[in-house]
């Protein structure tokens, strides 16, 4: 099926278009109605906005946000829909009649339509909402119509939930009548029938597979490959930092967790911090396609002259075949030691040399030639990739704007570490980061929206839906709610107590979903929460840091994460206190005999 129903419809007007290659961000930014290109990256605020031309433009975007809850909050955008006899009924019951009473009395007049209230439904337009990244006018929509409304544009409609209850209906309690929907189409290039797109039996199947290859010896074994990644990163910025240069944050958070990813999913070394090769230049055109696609105006991938002539699609197709043929490549190599090793598989099997996930999906029986094994790795690949690295950019963004979080934060970390490289157990004694990553997940959740679509009929709280229904379960609005949350655009990590469990949907009752919920939650949650522990640590524990002076203001944009419209950039100085030793002692790749299984789960319980 042609994949018409994108998320563009609800991206409402074009963002700052961006290409992200090499570390450099190339922006096109309108101003005056010409388009100006500038390329960003250890800039020292050379090349950023004019002072004046930044204050004219938030200006008018603080004049637009107001504009824009001014119209909706009186309902321009409402869709009347009561029928005379809702209406009867609602008047009725105003008056004061029992609700048992007026359904008796209903229930003699017919029509199954007018028996069930339907959903609060909006029409907007694509004018309405202006450079913003599509989850921001969705909350507006949230605050006037509630946890579940409707939303048109045009021939087609979705309908946004930010309530608790219906977000767990429909994640965990009915799981079965909902699939991937649109992602799933937007996904099929690059993803086939990968873990996030499948459903119905070949999500089933797989992730009865991939699943146990996550298990807490491995995740305990990443913690080697996570502190090398991030000290390559260090010298990266120790090195910027010496020189006097800015660096751009985000997109070396990006190369950081492609390096670790690689390994983890299929033991290759992107390297990409040190060296920019074909396959690292690939891989970011394959993930940066995926990304557009989410938020394109018409599926232009589909039209079938466009399809053979689009010199991009061409880019796509040759970057996707040097993909395919890396991972062909990995799965023969892995396979040939598979089969030389004396294989002795059990639950928490894991190769020594080469702890991958491919590792252990091979040495569990998985079909080498199969294309599905090539999409989930793929799958692995994208998902382990874009969120990690989004989580690390926004909570220095954050961390950035709040010193005495920084102060607690480094506190912990100086008492804990030392110079020490983190292990596994020092992870329950970090609580404080802990908490900082939590609390960046609740103000940044990636994604900020999950996608569904109902594959029969269904009753959403009070709502009968129909099958086929798009269905954007918003987390943003769900992290930001004021129902749930006492200040909640505040970055507060001491919101959750020290003490206290490790926040997720179940105990905060699906108003917290970071990793979703449900049968379909993260398979990485514990790898990614270390992974991002580990940098953070080992990151603030080395540098003082800063948003670079004259850079751009921190602003959000969506694609499949949420990303920032012009980079992150910082402004790093080593830090004064922290002697830097040169020998640090640096866990190997290799399995710690000494971890056992149990100090993974209590580490973050
Ligand atoms: C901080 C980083 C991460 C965040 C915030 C995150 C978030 C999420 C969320 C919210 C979902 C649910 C999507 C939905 O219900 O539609 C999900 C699913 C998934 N994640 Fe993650 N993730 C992260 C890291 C990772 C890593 C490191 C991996 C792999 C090693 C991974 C692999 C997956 C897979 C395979 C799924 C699909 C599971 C399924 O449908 O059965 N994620 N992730």
């Amino acid at each position: 099926m042609a994949a018409t129903a994108n998320l563009s419809l609800l991206q409402f007007s074009p963002q700052t278009p961006h290409t992200r290659l090499h570390g450099y961000k190339f922006n096109n930014v309108k101003l005056n109605g010409r388009c100006v290109t500038r390329c960003s990256n250890s800039v020292n605020g050379k090349g950023f906005k004019d002072d004046s031309v930044k204050n004219v433009e938030k200006l008018l975007e603080e004049k637009r946000r107001v504009e824009l809850s001014a119209r909706i909050s009186p309902g321009e955008f409402t869709v009347q829909q009561s029928s005379f006899q809702s209406q009867l009924k609602n008047n009725l019951s105003k008056l004061g009649l029992p609700k048992k009473v007026l359904e008796f009395i209903f229930s003699f007049a017919g029509g199954p339509e007018d028996d069930h209230p339907r959903i609060p439904e909006a029409k907007g337009s694509a004018k309405i909402i202006g450079g913003e990244p599509f989850f921001i006018p969705l909350y507006k929509f949230y605050q006037k119509y509630g946890g579940i409304f409707k939303i048109t544009f045009g021939p087609k409609s979705f309908i946004i939930v930010s309530d608790p209850s219906i977000a767990k209906h429909i994640l965990k309690n009915n799981p079965k009548a909902y699939s991937k929907g649109i992602l799933a189409e937007i996904l099929e290039f690059v993803m086939g029938k990968g873990l996030i797109p499948a459903d119905g039996e070949i999500w089933r199947v797989r992730r009865r597979a991939i699943v146990p290859a996550l298990h807490q010896k491995f995740v305990a074994a990443m913690f080697g490959l996570f502190g090398e990644a991030t000290d390559r990163l260090i010298k990266k910025i120790d090195a910027a930092a010496l020189d006097g240069e800015d660096v751009e944050m985000e997109s070396l958070f990006s190369r950081l967790t492609l390096d670790v990813i690689g390994k983890a999913v299929f033991n290759y070394e992107f390297d990409s911090l040190k060296v920019d090769t074909g396959i690292v230049e690939a891989v970011y055109t394959v993930l940066r396609e995926a990304e557009d696609r989410s938020v394109a105006p018409i599926p232009f991938w589909e039209i079938p002259i466009w399809k053979d002539i689009s010199p991009q699609l061409k880019k796509v197709n040759k970057a996707l075949k040097l993909v395919n043929e890396t991972l062909d490549g990995l799965i023969a190599i892995c396979k040939k030691m598979v089969e030389e090793e004396e294989l002795q598989f059990h639950e928490e099997y894991m190769n020594e040399q080469d702890p991958s996930i491919l590792h252990f999906l091979l040495a569990s029986g998985d079909d080498v030639t199969s294309k599905q094994l090539r999409d989930d790795l793929m799958t692995l690949l994208i998902a382990g990739h874009e969120t990690s690295a989004a989580v690390l950019t926004w909570t220095f963004y954050l961390l950035s704007k709040e010193p005495s979080a920084l102060a607690k934060l480094r506190k912990e970390v100086d008492s804990v570490l030392g110079d020490r490289f983190p292990t596994v157990e020092d992870m329950k004694k970090l609580k404080y980061t802990t908490r900082v990553i939590n609390e960046s997940l609740r103000l940044y959740p990636q994604p900020p929206v999950l996608i569904r679509r109902s594959l029969e009929d269904d009753v959403l709280g009070e709502y009968p839906v129909k099958k086929g229904e798009d269905i954007f379960i918003s987390v943003w609005n769900l992290h930001r709610s004021p129902k749930h949350w006492e200040d909640a655009d505040k970055f507060n990590p001491k919101r959750w107590p020290l003490d206290g469990p490790n926040p997720n949907e179940t105990n905060q009752n699906f108003s917290y979903l970071p990793f979703g919920g449900g049968p379909r939650k993260c398979v990485g949650d514990m790898f990614a929460t270390f992974e991002t522990m580990v940098a953070v640590a080992m990151l603030v524990r080395r540098f003082d840091f800063q948003l670079a002076l004259g850079a751009p203001p921190v602003k959000m944009t969506t694609g499949a994460t949420i990303h920032t419209t012009e980079g992150l950039n910082m402004t790093f100085t080593r830090r004064k206190i922290a002697p830097i030793v040169p020998t640090l002692e640096i866990p190997t790749l290799n399995i710690n005999a000494e971890v056992k299984s149990d100090e993974v789960s209590s580490a973050i319980s």
